[in-house]
């Protein structure tokens, strides 16, 4: 403001203020020290005079640089309320009411303190609580981003989904937010006020969204904001009310050969959030139920790609498995995108956790796993591989329970590169992930390579496409560690000869892979699942096949005639070679019945 309104005075009472073991200034004691300057103080004061047209002027070019330019929360000060006898108060309330930025105003004295403590108080509220982005006073209603914020908080916290919010909601949010529930009559009474303003506000002995978007109209009407602030912040709320990027996104370390799954906590939450909208109960989610369930999120987060990657009704609807299925790819493949969508559905404050990140849990190094020789895992993850045309999306869409007629009905716009759903493995049940690989050799990244499985896939129909399995296999895989499996897609069809130097089976002998898996998805009912589950089996024990070579070794080497004197004259590799030679035949037994027997 102008000069001697007595802008230092206040500043330096305030600054007395924050500090309470010094003794406040007064006015006429004010020696500044040289280290004091306005910007130190944390609110903008602007002070006026009603006393003088020409002050009044500056005031109100203040207010206007303070909220256009700077945007900071505003309260208009009267100082040296002991020099007049009567309140200012009926100069200030027409700018107060003109400028909606300003939040509040208080008369006071740098003289003999009156009202400092309160003027430091509003200052602190309004950087602290501002009403500016929850409150448009000219419409005398909250503004839309913060309706839309509280919508989202009420749908969170209706648990049942019903549109209101019972006692017991409404207790799990009063702790949620405020750490302490409502007495049984301040719940009523909360109610009540609610009531008689608002017909609809109260509907089943609960609070609807109606009433709640009013309750909170009324707090900050009557300058509780801090009430709303409060509510706001802890569903993730910044001042812009939008969802802040601490909340979104918790931190979470995820060390290299290391893979991301949602843990039995993060599962249950998921659960109920499912059962919570499947409103008819038939296990599966409706495109309303969908787009219920993702009203909370800014965005919809599923195309309508994600029906063709996991398991569906006849309907066509994801059902329970299928939402599961999701979840567990996008944690897989995005766990950053994971978090954020578990911190839209509000899982840190519904399932009490510290953050999302306490539903994730971070495997052990796959090197690890493999020496140890076991595996905690349970998302398994088996690239696609097969020239054009070979079978590939037939393959994926099978997993899914769908045969080629129903795969025809698939639009190319909504297809996916992905499918995920769950297989048994000795009574344990995991996910096992497909994905497709584009088959252009350029395109091929590290993602690509990296799995726990490898399903090469050529047409038995075509004679050229096997080629294109044995290239990839020996360009990437014939001296990693990962396992793979060779498919014999469109199984069906009439079987053509290969155009290469051996046939499929002679390859996977030589290269020691189990022998080529007939495969179609051309059949009256669903396909097959038996192949995937050997896949998973595979995937989670490829050391079984290392153990098995090294048991094996000197038995082989014997069977084709590579052994040296050495070897022939040692007690030790003839006994290796026996127990290989009775392991080999109790395992290939077996194996080839419980795994490897052709269809
Ligand atoms: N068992 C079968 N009998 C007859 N036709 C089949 C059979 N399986 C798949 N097909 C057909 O073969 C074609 C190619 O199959 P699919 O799309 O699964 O191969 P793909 O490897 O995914 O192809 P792309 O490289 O284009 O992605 C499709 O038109 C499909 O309908």
């Amino acid at each position: 403001s102008t000069a001697k309104v007595g802008k230092t005075s206040l500043i330096m009472s305030l600054v007395s203020e924050e500090f309470p073991n010094v003794v406040p200034y007064r006015a006429e004691e004010i020696t500044i020290p040289a280290d004091v300057t306005p910007e130190r103080v944390p609110t903008h004061i602007v002070d006026y005079s009603g006393m003088s047209k020409l002050m009044g002027l500056c005031v109100l070019r203040s207010i206007e640089k303070v909220s256009y330019i700077w945007k900071v929360p505003l309260i208009l000060v009267g100082n040296k309320s002991d020099l007049v006898e009567h309140s200012s108060m009926e100069t200030i309330l027409p700018i107060m009411n003109e400028y909606s930025e300003i939040e509040t105003c208080v008369e006071c004295s740098a003289k003999n303190l009156k009202n400092i403590s309160e003027l430091f108080y509003y200052a602190q509220k309004a950087v602290l609580h501002p009403t500016g982005p929850l409150y448009c006073p000219e419409k005398k209603d909250m503004k839309s981003l913060c309706i839309k914020a509280l919508t989202r908080i009420f749908k969170v916290s209706d648990l049942d989904n019903d549109g209101i919010l019972n006692d017991n909601e409404l207790n799990f949010f009063q702790r949620t937010c405020f750490n302490s529930p409502l007495e049984p009559q301040a719940l009523e009474d909360v109610k009540s006020v609610v009531k008689k303003n608002l017909s609809d506000g109260v509907c089943d002995n609960g609070l609807t969204l109606k009433g709640f978007l009013f309750l909170h109209t009324l707090f900050i009407q009557r300058g509780r904001h801090e009430t709303t602030w409060t509510v706001l912040r802890r569903f993730g709320y910044d001042d812009d009310l939008e969802l802040n990027q601490d909340y979104l996104f918790p931190p979470l370390k995820i060390p290299s050969d290391c893979t991301t799954e949602l843990n039995h906590n993060a599962y249950l939450f998921l659960q109920s959030v499912f059962d919570k909208h499947d409103k008819d109960r038939d296990c599966a989610l409706s495109p309303e139920e969908v787009k219920d369930l993702f009203d909370v999120f800014p965005y919809m987060p599923w195309g309508p790609d994600v029906n063709n990657t996991v398991c569906t009704n006849d309907q066509g609807w994801i059902t329970y498995q299928g939402y599961l299925s999701q979840w567990t790819l996008t944690t897989y493949l995005d766990v950053q995108r994971c978090l954020e969508y578990l911190g839209y559905l509000g899982y840190s404050i519904i399932a009490e956790q510290e953050s999302q990140a306490s539903g994730i849990t971070v495997t052990r190094d796959k090197k690890i796993d493999l020496q140890k020789k076991q595996t905690q895992r349970s998302v398994f993850r088996c690239n696609v591989f097969g020239d054009i045309s070979s079978g590939k999306s037939g393959f994926l869409q099978a997993f899914l329970g769908r045969n080629l007629m129903a795969q025809k009905m698939i639009r190319e716009e909504h297809r996916s590169y992905y499918s995920i759903s769950t297989t048994y493995v000795y009574g344990q049940e995991k996910y096992l992930l497909l994905h497709e690989v584009f088959p252009d050799f350029d395109y091929l990244s590290d993602a690509d390579l990296a799995c726990d499985i490898v399903c090469l896939v050529y047409d038995v129909s075509n004679p050229y496409s096997f080629e294109y399995c044995a290239k990839v296999f020996k360009q990437y895989f014939m001296d990693s560690k990962i396992p793979c499996m060779m498919i014999a897609a469109k199984s069906d069809l009439p079987e053509i000869k290969q155009m290469y130097g051996c046939t499929p089976l002679e390859f996977c002998r030589r290269h020691k892979m189990p022998p080529p898996q007939s495969f179609t998805c051309n059949t009256a009912g669903a396909p097959s699942r038996d192949i995937y589950t050997k896949l998973t089996t595979m995937a989670m024990h490829p050391y079984v096949l290392q153990v098995l070579v090294q048991v094996w070794k000197p038995f082989l080497c014997l069977f084709c005639r590579h052994v040296s004197q050495a070897d022939l004259k040692s007690s030790t590799f003839w006994l290796r070679a026996s127990v290989g030679a009775t392991v080999f035949a109790v395992l290939g037994f077996a194996m080839y019945r419980v795994l490897l027997k052709p269809r």
